[in-house]
């Protein structure tokens, strides 16, 4: 079961949401339905979940709904109608208690402002949302150092927040929100208030902390690149409406609409785009023991002149070519050992693809990628990672013997013609 579920949600701020509705099953624009009504579409029937431990980012142009949708999650904003379901409890149907609880227990949320107390210190603000909950004093300050212990904030306890840089009132606010213990962390451009460079620090650190603590977050951004660094999924929206969900491969090599696509099409794929999404099974795969005649037999049926050699944990050893595998067999020989070579190149399922363009220079062999048990998982061959380059960079900006070797691949045979 997902942690957190939203369905069919729709938030209208204005005088007469139903006259809003009936335009909106009519199929009206939310410029139209402004215009006719005086009221505004925030959220356009939105749905999707989220599952445990995973970071879900929600991502869109100012104005097209991120806030109103995370600020519905826990009711900071009455959804006008819809379910939003955490644990499986919809949190419309609460009481005022009930929802107060579910906020300080399950939910906490960090803001762009970081909405800090100036007149309390580091440690008395890490501490607040605990104090509101009534947690005995002694309790909160050892929950509210030990979250900032997380955020890398250990000594400026005494500290007040105008005397830290933004990047350290973030984390703060960040420890403020992990002292509660919460189920999930919803961040609402927890960083666009930062300078980029401290941006990409505490982008860095949250990835960091999120592979220990292991929380369920949901995370506002209107950066793409942001979305795509932090995000396991990515839920893109536009008018109120979530027009695609998706991890950040799937929103950049299968755009949903020409709105997806005009967005991603400056990204710099290679950084995002990994070996997992362009490689293929290896053609032609021998066990040692199977021996050579039963290599190139196979060969012979996928008309490859090398199979790739696996030891008997189906480890990838090398490659044997077919004439290593007929020289074997003159040699009366029954098992490949001999004569496996081990110079191939391998790499892994989640390596960028931008780093491969070394390796993908260097050899005209495909690349044999390795699962962490050194199983061959599959290959990946020059064409495919030059393809992938392509869409990226003009070829202007391909290093001139890739940009060669390019133009060869695609047009092969023509001194032939
Ligand atoms: N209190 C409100 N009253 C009327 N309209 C509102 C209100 N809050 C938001 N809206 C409208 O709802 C739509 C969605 O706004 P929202 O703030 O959720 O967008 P956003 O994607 O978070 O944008 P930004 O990044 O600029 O905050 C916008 O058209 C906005 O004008």
């Amino acid at each position: 079961m997902s942690i957190l579920e939203v369905r069919n949600l729709y938030k209208v701020f204005g005088p007469s949401p139903s006259r809003a509705f009936t335009l909106l099953e009519k199929g009206a624009s939310k410029e139209e339905i402004l215009k006719k009504t005086g009221n505004t579409v925030g959220i356009n029937n939105a749905s999707f979940s989220v599952e445990k431990q995973e970071t879900f980012v929600i991502m869109g142009l100012s104005g097209s709904g991120k806030s109103t949708v995370i600020r519905c999650l826990n009711r900071l904003i009455e959804p006008t109608r819809g379910q939003v379901l955490i644990d499986g409890e919809d949190i419309m149907k609460m009481s005022k208690a009930q929802l107060l609880e579910t906020r300080r227990k399950k939910l906490s949320m960090v803001f762009q402002q970081f909405a800090l107390l100036p007149h309390r210190t580091v440690l008395g603000n890490a501490e607040y949302g605990l104090e509101l909950s009534g947690v005995p004093k002694e309790e909160r300050q050892q929950k509210a150092m030990q979250a900032l212990e997380q955020v890398g904030l250990k000594g400026y306890e005494q500290q007040y927040p105008s005397e830290l840089s933004g990047g350290m009132q973030q984390r703060v606010g960040l420890a403020r929100a992990l002292a509660n213990g919460p189920e999930i962390l919803l961040m609402d451009e927890a960083f666009s208030a930062l300078d980029p460079l401290i941006r990409t620090q505490m982008q860095d650190e949250l990835l960091e902390l999120q592979a220990t603590l292991q929380k369920t977050i949901i995370f506002i951004t209107h950066d793409l690149d942001e979305a795509l660094k932090i995000g396991d999924r990515i839920a893109i929206m536009k008018d109120g409406e979530v027009v695609q969900i998706g991890t950040p491969e799937q929103i950049l090599t299968k755009p949903a609409d020409e709105y997806v696509r005009a967005f991603v099409q400056n990204v710099d794929r290679t950084k995002v785009i990994t070996v997992s999404a362009i490689m293929r099974k290896a053609p032609t795969v021998a066990l040692y023991k199977e021996g050579p005649k039963a290599a190139i037999r196979k060969m012979e049926n996928e008309r490859m002149s090398i199979i790739y050699a696996l030891d008997n944990e189906r480890k990838l050893q090398g490659i044997v070519t077919i004439d290593d595998a007929i020289q074997l067999v003159r040699e009366r020989k029954d098992d490949l050992t001999p004569v496996v070579a081990n110079n191939i190149f391998t790499t892994t399922p989640d390596t960028a693809i931008g780093n491969l363009l070394g390796t993908a220079l260097e050899t005209s062999q495909p690349i044999a990628v390795l699962d962490e048990n050194g199983r061959l998982a599959g290959i990946v061959d020059r064409a495919s990672i030059l393809g992938e380059l392509s869409k990226t960079m003009d070829e202007e900006e391909l290093p001139v013997s890739l940009a060669d070797q390019l133009e060869e691949e695609s047009t092969p045979n023509q001194k032939e013609d």
